[in-house]
């Protein structure tokens, strides 16, 4: 029976990240929007991209507090937050929609997300990610490495040093591996679970922009800053 315990090097780590995730709280603002609101599909594509372009700077802040991130070449630390803004969005948008709320409020929050705008073919795939991440039961500590792990992806597209970025991961991967296994003794396959999350998030990058030009109505703004992350306009 393997005695895994995190050393206090791998404790200080978690804290930085965890410390970083806890200032991004945006999107509860949204739930409680959602939840207060029916909006036209027009007010929420329009909350959906001021939202975004918000989470994408909040985003920045959290990776500038991933230790040795500001140290990779400054291409590489572009093209990470340019390949991970959309799965770290929709990541954000699973912790937030299977957080538990009181009775009823999450189908009302389904039913508002349902009748937002979105077409319907992405529907399913995006409330099987909610549900399978709602699941995990991931405590804070789990999410917040999780999103550090979805950001040091290495095979990126343009990511020229790929071993640096593996060396940043690594370490991640090991203290989530290890919490997992401290948090959740009578699942060991609970880590592999978790990783096999990232996999189904990918998936849900390849709908991002066609989900954005489908939304039931004309003439699609988007800020700049989402045409440059979103793949869009
Ligand atoms: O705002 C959002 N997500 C966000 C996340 C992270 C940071 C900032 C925003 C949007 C809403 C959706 C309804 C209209 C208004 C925006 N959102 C999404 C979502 C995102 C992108 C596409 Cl293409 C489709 C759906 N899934 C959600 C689940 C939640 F529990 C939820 F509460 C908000 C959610």
């Amino acid at each position: 029976k393997e005695k895994v315990e995190i050393t206090k090097a791998q404790r200080a780590l978690m804290k930085v990240i965890v410390d970083a995730y806890n200032r991004h709280k945006i999107p509860q603002d949204v739930a409680k929007k959602l939840l207060q609101d029916q909006y036209s599909a027009e007010e929420n594509f329009l909350l959906l991209t001021e939202m975004a372009t918000s989470q994408v700077q909040v985003l920045v802040e959290f990776t500038k507090n991933i230790p040795g991130f500001l140290s990779l070449n400054h291409e590489d630390q572009i093209a990470l937050l340019k390949g991970s803004a959309v799965e770290a969005m929709f990541l954000r948008s699973a912790q937030v929609f299977s957080q538990k709320m009181p009775n009823g409020h999450t189908e009302v929050l389904e039913e508002r997300i349902r009748k937002s705008g979105i077409s319907e073919e992405f529907m399913t795939p995006m409330f099987n990610f909610y549900k399978s991440i709602g699941e995990l039961h991931m405590i804070e500590e789990e999410q917040a490495l999780l999103t550090a792990i979805t950001i040091l992806t290495p095979d990126r597209p343009f990511v020229k040093d790929q071993q640096a970025v593996e060396r940043l991961q690594e370490p991640m991967l090991e203290v989530l591996r290890k919490l997992c296994v401290l948090q959740h003794p009578q699942e060991p396959q609970y880590f592999a679970r978790l990783l096999g999350r990232l996999t189904e998030l990918r998936t849900l990058n390849h709908y991002h922009a066609e989900m954005l030009t489908s939304w039931r109505m004309n003439d699609h703004k988007f800020t700049p800053l989402l045409c440059e992350i979103w793949d869009v306009q």
